[in-house]
């Protein structure tokens, strides 16, 4: 299996934990799209759910494949979001923000009674920290908050090479008008002491680290769907 087959096995069975008539996150990415298309599809037999984008690219799919959406301010309380993930490890914790979508994807998971992540079986690790972690930051004083993130990680014994995104060779800008700072560190140790740290800085949004929020993981391998779920 391709590991695009193996992302559309994982979206395909995160049907099973979405129910009539629930309210759902809808992630941003490759993984992601393939369940929005596979939601759309059994919504047009009659299925009903309400949607929540994760970003203006989600939505537009989801609405061009004819979901019925809504937004967090309207329905503040979700049952499920459905996401993809950069780098999963064996505590459900969580690298996020390949695509950019961090902060939003972190509200939207956060509102809902759980997260299922789907995703193909490159992205179970043993230790976060081999994808850079992706940290979105309020352009303003942009280099003074890279300084802090540096300090941040040198609290903890580590070190990280970054780098600003960029879009066709401009600062790549989130769906929220922020930056992002790729953070290349290696093994994370204490991604928990880590999360707090970096949300700490004046000048960081956010950061792709989502600790605790996951409790399903759904990893597509050339074996079928394997559920990795918290007790
Ligand atoms: O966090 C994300 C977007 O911000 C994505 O879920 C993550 O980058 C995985 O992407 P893909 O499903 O394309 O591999």
């Amino acid at each position: 299996m391709t590991a695009d087959q193996q992302k559309k096995a994982a979206a395909i069975a995160a049907l099973e934990y979405v129910k009539a008539g629930n309210k759902v996150g809808l992630g941003t990415g490759s993984t992601a799209n393939h369940f929005i298309e596979a939601l759309a599809e059994k919504a047009r037999g009659g299925f009903d759910v309400e949607c929540v984008a994760t970003s203006r690219a989600s939505f537009q799919l989801a609405q061009s494949l004819g979901l019925k959406m809504t937004t967090l301010e309207k329905q503040p309380h979700l049952d499920v979001t459905v996401d993809g993930a950069d780098e999963f490890d064996a505590n459900w914790q969580l690298i996020k923000g390949g695509g950019g979508a961090l902060l939003v994807e972190k509200i939207v998971a956060t509102s809902s009674r759980y997260m299922v992540v789907i995703a193909d079986q490159s992205k179970k690790v043993n230790a976060l920290g081999r994808f850079p972690l992706p940290v979105e930051v309020v352009p303003f004083g942009v280099n003074a908050t890279s300084w802090k993130i540096d300090r941040a990680l040198r609290i903890l014994d580590l070190k990280g090479k970054q780098v600003l995104r960029l879009k066709d060779g401009k600062p790549f800008v989130t769906d929220s008008g922020n930056a992002i700072i790729d953070v290349t560190i290696g093994h994370i140790p204490d991604p928990r002491r880590l999360d707090n740290l970096l949300k700490s800085i004046p000048g960081v949004v956010d950061h792709g680290l989502f600790i605790d929020i996951c409790g399903i993981v759904l990893m597509g391998t050339d074996d079928g769907v394997q559920t990795f779920r918290k007790a």
